[in-house]
């Protein structure tokens, strides 16, 4: 739980806080000047129209991209710097729009590589052996976390997209990280597979920070804790479902437009 001053503010280090952030593409400034703060165990989405810097702002956070100016922090600590596979082990892990699965191998071993890779794994014989039941048990949980149990030994290439889309989400949560940042996790699904994909995020994210990505409002309103609209690479609004959906800025912006359209 957040400490909380009399005013009811949080006082705690937030999960991420980016400070002034800009990136430029040549003579292209993508990412103009963001700020952000979220909290730790708060979900949170990024919505916005098609090119504003959403992918962008991620690849920025998760040290893909190094910015051209600002700040990030994640739980206080500058990312500056830092490697992806750096940042990663510090507590952040990210999902992407594209399934991100080893097609050939089973979902339990697309798993397990996963915990292996996020306990910075180096081969050794004896240490594989000690941690091979332990390591079996946190990737048989997570399976069942993600409601592939029955799948264990299939090839994950052959999994319907929805199940490959929840695989990927078990890959991603793996590590034990406490940051979780999907992008677009429900694309391209039916209203039944996006509802349970939406029951699934729920769910492993329980107690940790999201942040996400989402162009389909049903699962940003139904799951979020606060949103922020991104338009040409500015946040022009932070808030609840509710304050951001009465923003006349947002409405202007982007969101009356999506509304509307969902109707
Ligand atoms: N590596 C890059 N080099 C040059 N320009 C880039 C690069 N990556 C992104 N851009 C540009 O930055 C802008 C923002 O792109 P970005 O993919 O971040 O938007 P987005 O909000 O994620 O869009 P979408 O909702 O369509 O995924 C676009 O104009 C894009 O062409």
């Amino acid at each position: 739980m957040n400490a909380m001053t009399q005013s009811g503010l949080s006082t705690a280090t937030p999960a991420l806080q980016i400070e002034d952030l800009r990136k430029s593409f040549g003579k292209a400034e993508i990412m103009r000047g963001v700020n952000l703060s979220i909290g730790a165990g708060e979900r949170h989405a990024v919505i916005g129209p098609n090119g504003a810097g959403k992918s962008t702002l991620f690849n920025l956070i998760t040290g893909r991209f190094p910015p051209t100016s600002g700040t990030v922090r994640l739980h206080g600590h500058d990312l500056a710097g830092l490697a992806p596979f750096q940042i990663n082990r510090m507590g952040l892990s990210r999902s992407f729009q594209i399934t991100n699965i080893f097609p050939k191998m089973s979902v339990f071993e697309n798993v397990r590589c996963s915990l292996l890779w996020a306990q910075g794994y180096r081969y050794s014989f004896w240490n594989m052996v000690n941690r091979s039941r332990a390591l079996t048990h946190a990737a048989e949980e997570i399976l069942e976390q993600i409601n592939l149990t029955n799948r264990r030994d299939l090839p994950a290439g052959v999994l319907s997209y929805a199940e490959q889309r929840a695989l990927e989400i078990g890959i991603t949560i793996a590590g034990g990280a406490n940051v979780i940042m999907l992008d677009e996790p429900t694309a391209g699904m039916s209203h039944s597979e996006t509802d349970y994909i939406m029951d699934l995020i729920r769910r492993v994210t329980e107690n940790k920070t999201l942040v996400m990505v989402e162009h389909d409002m049903g699962v940003v309103f139904g799951l979020a804790d606060r949103i922020s609209v991104l338009v040409y690479g500015e946040i022009i609004a932070t808030g609840t479902p509710e304050e951001v959906r009465a923003n006349p800025k947002v409405q202007e912006a982007y969101l009356g437009a999506v509304l509307e359209a969902d109707h």
